[in-house]
């Protein structure tokens, strides 16, 4: 974030935008409260008017007739600043929220894989949802009203003070004792904050994993195990929670009744100073109205106090994230020629560790359709990855067309590519946006002609929507053949040049796989294409097959010249004929 900018701009992470309209939420907030002091003050005259007849003069109806107009005025006057200032700040904060957790989201996207390794789907969840709330809330209900309380109180007392100092002294003393207080907690608050976001944290990895795992709980009944570990992260989570509230709620009631202390003082004071004879009874008596007025809404202050020290955690958390530098490239520099070459390639996923990949030399030709085996673990997903940008290699490089993929932004690589993989991600949408996430631009018929070439029309249409039949959370309703139909479907409405089938057939029956099969002839026609496979008589007809064991290319050439040589494909080749023959 740029250094010139406001601390209060920094610390919140507002945009220009977002800050503009704070200070406008609290110059309304301000305007509120001394409309608020406007019913009090009537009250006070229409008090003062009841009392003449004691003093020996009489009641005017007039003047009781005016404050009660004045009375209406007032409350409408009231009722208008309250409604501009609730708009403000709402407005500020959902703006401000919403314009956080899309930066955050497209921040996210733009990350490398490498961040996905060594954080879960709940810790960004959080992020994205529990911390932009948290700073939803503190900007909706904290900083514009303590920040306009504390003008509206510094005015007053000022305007006491050309009266009488003491009387001002007495309203304003209490305030900042009542502040320290909670502030004076703020380590104790910070702590039992950052340790009840990490059993929060637990707690809903907890539940996710359950959620996710449900089948294989009910499959091998372990019901018991893993709702143990459910109920131990809750437990935890209910244990920190309750801790933070009573060590929050010990400050905050203290606070409060030094803040209430306040009321006391100045009547005291007061009383003192009007037996004294140094104050007349309406200024203290309109002194009294207005700390009472005051006080109020710092009273409720107090009680959210506490939120802004979270809100720090939480902040220090978006900031973290928002730190990671995403990867970077060219958007626009043009890929004209789709030959793929990894030039002395070494990778590991951690920094500790083996390397995965090792130094590795490997050619796709352009126009050709080249497969990449293995025993499993050997690392030819590894390589697809590092060809796809999702991961950076540590040594090598990695080009197509004779440009390397660093210098390509990874949204504008995928332009020139296509993906295929066994595990399909499907969103909660129609069959018809499934497809069409392919290529948002494409025309309905494109889409549904490439439904068609994928052969998606033999279920969708048995469904009771069609193609506009929504689908599950991630496609649940669809077996492994359909999704991967769908997953074709997208690949040929991109029509990218570069094709990457990751095992896309591997869990298929026979059927479904024959079905598949054509589909992606249909896919990779004039492609460059490089396949992954586990079952080799797939990919016998291959332009040219590269065997890779334990992160190094061990073989390669076409299936004829592996056969003929006695090494790893044709060990692996044999034993898979033979499994051929076998049966249960
Ligand atoms: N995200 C990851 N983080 C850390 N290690 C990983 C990650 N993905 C893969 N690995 C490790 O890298 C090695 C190569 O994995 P890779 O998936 O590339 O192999 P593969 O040949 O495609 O295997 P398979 O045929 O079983 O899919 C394995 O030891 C694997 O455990």
């Amino acid at each position: 974030m740029d250094e010139r900018k406001p601390k209060m701009q920094k610390t919140l992470m507002l945009t220009d935008k977002g800050y503009k309209d704070l200070k406008k939420a609290v110059a309304a907030c301000t305007v509120t409260n001394f409309s608020m002091f406007i019913p009090s003050m009537i009250m006070l005259l229409v008090i003062m008017e009841l009392m003449k007849p004691f003093t020996g003069g009489n009641v005017s109806w007039i003047n009781m007739w005016l404050y009660f107009a004045g009375g209406i005025a007032g409350a409408v006057l009231v009722f208008l600043c309250s409604k501009n200032d609730y708009k403000k700040t709402y407005v500020v904060s959902y703006m401000e929220s919403e314009n956080a957790r899309t930066s955050l989201a497209e921040h996210i996207r733009k990350l490398p894989m490498s961040v996905f390794n060594s954080k879960n789907l709940s810790e960004l969840t959080t992020n994205m949802m529990g911390d932009v709330a948290t700073t939803e809330h503190v900007l909706s209900h904290i900083y514009p009203q303590m920040i306009s309380n504390m003008i509206t109180i510094t005015v007053v007392c000022v305007m006491f003070a050309f009266y009488d100092w003491r009387m001002a002294l007495a309203i304003f003393i209490s305030v900042p004792v009542a502040f320290l207080i909670i502030f004076a907690s703020k380590r104790i608050q910070e702590k039992l904050g950052r340790k009840h976001d990490k059993a929060k944290l637990e707690a809903s990895q907890q539940v996710q994993e359950y959620i996710e795992g449900i089948k294989v709980i009910k499959a091998c009944n372990l019901d018991g195990e893993q709702f143990e570990a459910l109920e131990n992260a809750l437990r935890t989570m209910k244990k920190l929670a309750i801790k933070m509230e009573f060590g929050s709620g010990v400050f905050v009631t203290g606070a409060q009744m030094i803040l209430q202390s306040g009321i006391g003082i100045t009547v005291f004071t007061g009383t003192s100073l009007l037996m004294s004879g140094k104050i007349e009874l309406v200024p203290m008596l309109l002194c009294l109205t207005i700390v009472t007025r005051i006080y109020g809404p710092i009273l409720t202050e107090l009680t959210l106090l506490p939120e802004l020290f979270y809100h720090k955690i939480a902040i220090k958390r978006m900031r973290t994230l928002m730190s990671i530098k995403p990867m970077e490239g060219d958007e626009q520099k043009p890929v004209k020629e789709y030959d793929i070459t990894l030039n002395n390639v070494s990778f590991r996923y951690n920094d500790q560790g083996e390397d995965t990949i090792k130094s590795v030399d490997i050619t796709v030709p352009a126009g050709g359709v080249t497969a990449l085996v293995g025993p499993s673990g050997s690392g030819k997903s590894t390589v697809s990855r590092l060809i796809a940008r999702f991961w950076d290699v540590d040594e090598g490089s990695v080009k197509i067309g004779g440009i390397d993929v660093k210098e390509l932004d990874p949204e504008h690589l995928m332009e020139y590519m296509s993906f295929v993989f066994q595990d399909v991600v499907l969103f909660n949408d129609t069959v018809y946006n499934n497809i069409k996430i392919g290529n948002m631009d494409a025309s309905e018929e494109q889409v549904l002609e490439a439904a068609r070439a994928a052969r998606c029309d033999e279920f969708a249409n048995k469904m009771p929507n069609g193609y506009n039949t929504m689908l599950g959370e991630n496609g649940s309703t669809l077996s492994g053949g359909e999704r991967q139909r769908i997953s074709i479907a997208r690949a040929l409405l991109k029509d990218a040049p570069i094709v990457l089938l990751d095992e896309a057939t591997a869990s298929l029956d026979p059927e479904s796989e024959a079905y598949i099969q054509e589909a992606i002839s249909r896919l990779i026609m004039n492609k460059t294409v490089l396949v992954i496979a586990h079952r080799l008589r797939t990919i016998e007809t291959a332009d040219k097959i590269i065997v890779l064991d334990e992160g190094k290319v061990v073989e390669q050439g076409t299936h004829k010249d592996l056969m003929k040589k006695e090494g790893l494909y044709r060990r692996l080749y044999s034993i898979q004929q033979e499994s051929l023959g076998w049966s249960v």
